[in-house]
């Protein structure tokens, strides 16, 4: 079963100058037991996809056409809010990168993870025990102590694994991570990687990812969609995207190999030209302007071409590899 199905949605926010198209016919699978990152530049539109599936747009944003089924029977874009609010936490679970936002400061940890469980028929004792066996998954010491404690006593990585086992502690279908290692430096982010990938095999859930470190993409991930301008260009397995993308503006993300130069990779690479303004998108490609494959055809909307196996790039010349000088 799919965890989540995304077909051809188009988010649209009003703007003093007219429309501006946040996403445009977006469409990917997030299934059951995987990992999909989410990678792109700032602005592609990672931020209103997340609300749009979590029914959190902005007063002036609007869900214009498409469909968001999670689970194979709830439509995302029309359930009423109430359900919405039931499905959010319990079932769609997040994790940000400030882990503050998940956490009350003035609450013990033990408290706030008691009142996750409200709707659970357990009892309290069983409750307190499976918050100890939820920190100690996520390797807090002294897990049993640590239920007095409030967030302020624990460091920054420390923090975002109690948020973690928050965001995991009633087994979701859906974690949305966006960032949640942004914050940390590099040896807690591997650690934190690690540990989620850890974690969602036991809960079995399904992940998806937001990053803009492509190192911790290609370490953590099953799947990649590759985001530019409010559309997915590209998406495919990690191996996929990684050894054989064929979307020019994936070629130029891995320019940086991975691998090699995870450092390099913590912030996307710079490349010329800036994105289009999306309240004017062009009638075709909407990497034209900065594509280094560009011809006379890419006045016209690309297609999404198969290129087999789940393998989908958004660009009329994605039946030959792009070139990106990275060996494999
Ligand atoms: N409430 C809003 N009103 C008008 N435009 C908006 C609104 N929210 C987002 N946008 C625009 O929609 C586009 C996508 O924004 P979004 O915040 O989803 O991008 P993002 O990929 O999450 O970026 P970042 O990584 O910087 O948060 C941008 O052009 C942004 O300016």
């Amino acid at each position: 079963m799919t965890t989540l199905r995304i077909e051809n949605l188009n988010v649209s926010f009003s703007t003093e100058a007219g429309p501006l198209h946040a996403l445009k016919n977006v469409s990917f699978d997030v299934p059951e037991n995987r990992i999909v990152g989410i990678v792109g530049e700032s602005g592609c539109g990672k931020s209103t996809l997340i609300n749009a599936i979590l029914g959190l747009l902005a007063d002036n944003g609007s869900i214009d056409s498409g469909s968001i089924l999670f689970e194979g029977q709830d439509e995302l874009t029309t359930l009423p809010p109430s359900r919405m609010r039931d499905l959010r936490g319990p079932r769609i679970a997040t994790v940000f990168q400030d882990p503050m936002g998940a956490l009350n400061p003035v609450i013990s940890v033990g408290k706030q993870m008691l009142n996750i469980q409200y709707r659970s028929p357990l009892s309290k004792d069983e409750k307190l025990s499976r918050a100890v066996e939820m920190l100690e998954l996520v390797r807090i010491p002294d897990a049993r102590a640590a239920l007095a404690r409030y967030p302020h006593q624990f460091s920054g990585g420390m923090k975002q694994r109690i948020a973690i086992a928050m965001a995991l502690m009633m087994e979701p279908a859906l974690l949305i991570a966006d960032e949640p290692t942004t914050a940390l430096d590099a040896t807690l982010e591997v650690t934190t990687i690690e540990l989620l990938k850890d974690l969602q095999q036991k809960i079995g859930c399904s992940v998806m990812f937001i990053s803009h470190h492509l190192g911790v993409i290609a370490e953590l991930c099953d799947d990649v969609v590759v985001m530019y301008a409010g559309e997915v260009v590209e998406r495919g397995t990690v191996r996929q995207i990684f050894q054989d993308p064929r979307h020019p503006y994936t070629a130029r993300l891995l320019e940086c190999d991975p691998a090699r130069q995870s450092e390099r990779t913590r912030h996307l690479p710079t490349i010329p030209g800036e994105i289009p303004d999306l309240r004017a998108r062009p009638a075709g490609c909407i990497f034209a302007n900065r594509c280094d494959r560009v011809s006379d055809a890419c006045s016209a909307p690309p297609p999404d071409k198969d290129i087999g196996e789940g393998h989908v790039a958004r660009c009329f010349v994605a039946d030959t590899p792009a070139e990106t000088g990275v060996t494999a």
